[in-house]
């Protein structure tokens, strides 16, 4: 699966943590990741990870655009609801197209949970023929 890893900076440590605990799940994905939040991750958990351009630059918006191509299977995206973002329409935009086609999105750590627990027991395997009914349409 391909998983987006996507945190604001007061998030950031939480993710770290998340990328650490769940390594052994997340190594058998190809994980992709805003800037910063990837090189952090790379860094402190040393799993590989493709990185966009840092959010506030267009990360949100490569993703995004990842998403309506219908490449990306799941969003993991700690949001800091507590600090105003000079990229918020981006990031509300990243938001809307992960439920216009239907994208499985944690904003916090608890979703997170979740979603990494669903994975870990094949409950994402409808991921897998969305992406076939993609390359079919080709
Ligand atoms: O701002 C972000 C998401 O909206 C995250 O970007 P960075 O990972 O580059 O900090």
């Amino acid at each position: 699966m391909k998983i987006a890893l996507i945190a604001h900076d007061q998030k950031k440590p939480e993710m770290i943590q998340f990328t650490i605990a769940y390594k052994d799940i997340l190594k058998d994905h190809e994980l992709f990741a805003t800037g910063t939040t990837g090189k952090r991750i790379k860094e402190e958990s040393e799993l590989p990870i493709h990185r966009f351009q840092s959010g506030p630059l267009g990360g949100d918006q490569q993703i995004g655009a990842m998403i309506a191509n219908n490449e990306m299977d799941i969003v993991i995206f700690f949001r800091d609801p507590l600090t105003a973002q000079p990229h918020e329409p981006d990031v509300s935009a990243l938001m809307r197209l992960c439920d216009v086609h239907f994208i499985p999105l944690a904003t916090n750590l608890a979703a997170a949970e979740i979603i990494i627990h669903g994975l870990e027991q094949n409950n994402l395997e409808w991921r897998n023929v969305r992406a076939k009914a993609k390359d079919i349409k080709k």
